[in-house]
């Protein structure tokens, strides 16, 4: 391995409370909430196709003209109790809402800028209410914090001269005020979920990543960063120069899942999905394929399969309301996670060998392993295979709490015969499991 002074300085997961909390909520809801709202993907009558929260970015928007948003942003119709009721019927228990996006436009009144909420019309602090709300529903929150900052005048992405180091520096200490200021006006937060890392001026300064980690740890014991923050002494990110994470938990599953458990090297990890192919903050026309309910069941299903947890984004209206597709969503989901949540929360990786029928999960450190089905055979028959020193002693269907006695079929193997092939929602089945020697015929026969 490589000497490094800022590579990860932790082998393996972290095992603390914060972390086994943060593993257990499984479910979370990303916000993406800012001025882009205000254009939301639209200029001069015509349509930017790229992510409505980089509109900034577009040739056709003037950045003087984006620059000048804050002053119609007032959002009226902001109501914190109802976003938190919504995400606790949609069953997140943990919310990401964006602090600041690349823009550099701040939620909340920070002494550190004045490009702030409180130079908007609307001028309150909208994350405190935020906070609150979600903290009185059960629901943790994190804080999405941007290092990249359009607006500030310090901001570079590389570091070319004397001048340009001395705003890098200028630009590090505002950094490190603003994270500072957010965890001594927000106590209860959990986390911070960076962004926009990518730039040589960050990437080529490792230590300051990992003195700010550091730093933010002292500040606030037990906050839990993923692998986005940080770069390591040779700029690399995510996992260091000898391969290992850099963070809690692995933070580049964006749009995208593992595949199998090997994907994950037993790290925790977080995936962050958005609901059409690409558009985080509010587009007005969203383009292309819009995720189902039992599309984000199952992505939500498969990454605790993996050991992983699932965020998925919301991106309201510069008013402060959510559009229809995102209110449907949440509350297709939240029907099925009341009825089925047990098998994602506090779900983890079962050590099964997958099936075409779907995912196994187990409730952490227990013998209960949830069968979570998704593709029902035709037969209506399903395969389960157990590992070695596992016996099973009971299967039952989750809706209706209904015992099935599975047929043996030679070794380790069962068939999992339903009364009903029909299904509408994944459907969850209950195995019962015991350690032990599963040498004979089928052990539940003798269970029964
Ligand atoms: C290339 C690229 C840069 C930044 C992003 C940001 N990360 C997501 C979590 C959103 O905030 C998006 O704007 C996405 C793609």
């Amino acid at each position: 391995t490589i000497a490094l002074k800022h590579g990860a300085h932790r082998m393996g997961n972290r095992t603390d409370a914060d972390m086994v909390r943060w593993r257990s909520l499984r479910f979370g809801q990303f916000i993406h909430w800012g001025l882009y709202a205000i254009p939301a993907g639209e200029w001069n009558g015509k349509t930017y196709n790229g992510a409505a929260e980089w509109i900034r970015s577009w040739k056709e928007m003037p950045h003087k003209a984006y620059d000048q948003l804050y002053r119609q942003f007032n959002p009226v119709n902001f109501n914190p109790q109802q976003w938190a009721a919504q995400a606790k019927a949609m069953g997140a228990k943990y919310m990401i809402i964006t602090t600041k996006h690349h823009d550099g436009f701040c939620l909340w009144p920070s002494k550190y800028s004045k490009y702030t909420i409180a130079a908007s019309p609307w001028k309150k602090d909208l994350l405190g209410p935020m906070i609150d709300a979600y903290n009185k529903a059960g629901i943790d929150v994190h804080l999405y914090f941007s290092i990249i900052d359009w607006n500030h005048p310090d901001y570079r992405a590389s570091l070319k001269n004397a001048a340009d180091s001395a705003a890098g520096k200028r630009f590090q200490v505002f950094v490190k005020n603003q994270l500072a200021e957010l965890l001594q006006r927000y106590p209860t937060i959990k986390g911070f979920w960076f962004d926009g890392t990518w730039d040589d001026s960050w990437k080529n300064d490792g230590a300051f990543s990992d003195e700010l980690e550091q730093y933010l740890q002292a500040l606030h014991p037990g906050l839990v960063m993923g692998s986005r923050l940080r770069a390591d002494e040779k700029g690399a990110r995510h996992f260091d120069s000898n391969g290992r994470l850099m963070g809690d938990y692995e933070q580049g599953w964006e749009r995208k899942l593992p595949a199998t458990i090997a994907d994950v090297h037993g790290n925790d990890w977080e995936a962050v999905m958005t609901v059409p192919e690409n558009q985080w903050g509010y587009h007005a026309k969203w383009m292309g394929h819009v995720k189902t309910v039992n599309e984000i069941l199952e992505m939500l299903v498969k990454s605790v399969s993996l050991n992983g947890n699932f965020v998925l984004n919301f991106g309201p209206k510069a008013d402060g309301t959510y559009r229809a597709e995102e209110q449907q969503l949440a509350a297709g989901i939240g029907e099925w996670m009341k009825v089925n949540g047990a098998a994602v929360y506090d779900g983890t990786y079962a050590g099964f060998e997958k099936q075409d029928w779907g995912y196994y999960i187990r409730k952490s450190g227990t013998d209960s392993v949830y069968m979570v089905v998704f593709n029902m055979p035709v037969s209506g028959s399903l395969r389960v295979k157990l590992p070695a020193r596992t016996e099973l002693t009971g299967v039952s269907m989750m809706q209706g709490n209904v015992a099935l006695a599975p047929e043996w079929i030679g070794r380790n193997e069962y068939f999992i015969h339903l009364p009903n092939k029909q299904q509408e929602s994944p459907m969850v089945i209950l195995l019962k499991t015991v350690k032990g020697e599963n040498k004979d015929k089928g052990n539940v026969e003798k269970a029964r």
